[in-house]
């Protein structure tokens, strides 16, 4: 689905310069879920970004399907972003004057076919929260109305950014039930970052970061289901 070849980023700040990738290849492949582990600065989320069409490479391709995106103009960016990305991160972004419905329903009016939000909201186990507001929902909740935002519009991939970084482990085991489950029910590619090691055993390939670079590619042979793990 992704083919990312030599891909580098160098940021720049006043005199500094700070390389997040340092030519990285990788390829991702049609409903699979991966984890992207490694140490804090070693370039995850710069290389989810760039993947996802929020960010750019200073030099190397993407291509996602037939099209290279990392030559796309700002527009085309945009569009290929919006019909085909999902993005859950770390704090849940909601628009807290918005309830849970609203929210969802904000990004289904902006795609071509999109889930009614109950139903997305049920696939997350919010049908009873529909009316609730951010303020009166768990932050296991308010990530989880994160993720129905993230799939109302039916997106090919869904990039997760820390999607539990914020969340005990018995809430986080359910939003990683819930991903599990958008996996296989919808078929979504998913990609997560994560700190949490112990969370590699329920993806079908790990892929370790250090230094802006791969350091290696893991396939489970057996995979756990959220439920199964502890941390
Ligand atoms: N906008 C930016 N400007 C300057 N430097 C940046 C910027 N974004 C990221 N960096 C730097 O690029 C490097 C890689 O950052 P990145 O966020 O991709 O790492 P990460 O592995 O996702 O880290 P974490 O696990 O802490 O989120 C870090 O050294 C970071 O400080």
């Amino acid at each position: 689905m992704f083919t990312a070849r030599d891909v580098s980023k160098v940021y720049h700040s006043g005199e500094v310069e700070v390389v997040a990738l340092a030519g990285i290849d990788l390829d991702l492949y049609p409903g699979e879920m991966v984890v992207l582990l490694g140490p804090s600065g070693s370039g995850k989320s710069t290389l989810l970004n760039i993947i996802g069409g929020l960010d750019r490479a200073s030099t190397g391709t993407v291509r996602f399907r037939d099209e290279q995106i990392s030559d796309y103009p700002e527009w085309k960016l945009t569009r290929y972003r919006r019909a085909h990305v999902g993005f859950v991160f770390q704090f849940y972004n909601l628009i807290p004057s918005l309830t849970a419905r609203e929210n969802v329903a904000l990004v289904a009016e902006i795609s071509k076919n999109p889930m009614p939000p109950e139903e997305a909201l049920e696939m997350v186990g919010l049908k009873h929260r529909l009316d609730h507001f951010p303020a009166q929902m768990s932050g296991g909740e308010q990530q989880r109305v994160a993720i129905a935002r993230a799939i109302a519009k039916r997106p090919d991939v869904l990039f997760c950014d820390e999607p539990t970084g914020a969340l005990d482990s018995k809430t986080g085991i359910l939003v990683l039930d819930v991903l599990y489950r958008i996996n296989a029910e919808l078929g979504a590619t998913i990609a997560i970052i994560t700190h949490n090691a112990d969370i590699r055993k329920i993806a079908h390939r790990v892929i370790s970061f250090r230094d802006g670079t791969i350091e290696g590619v893991e396939r489970n042979e057996t995979r756990l289901k959220p439920t199964d793990i502890q941390w």
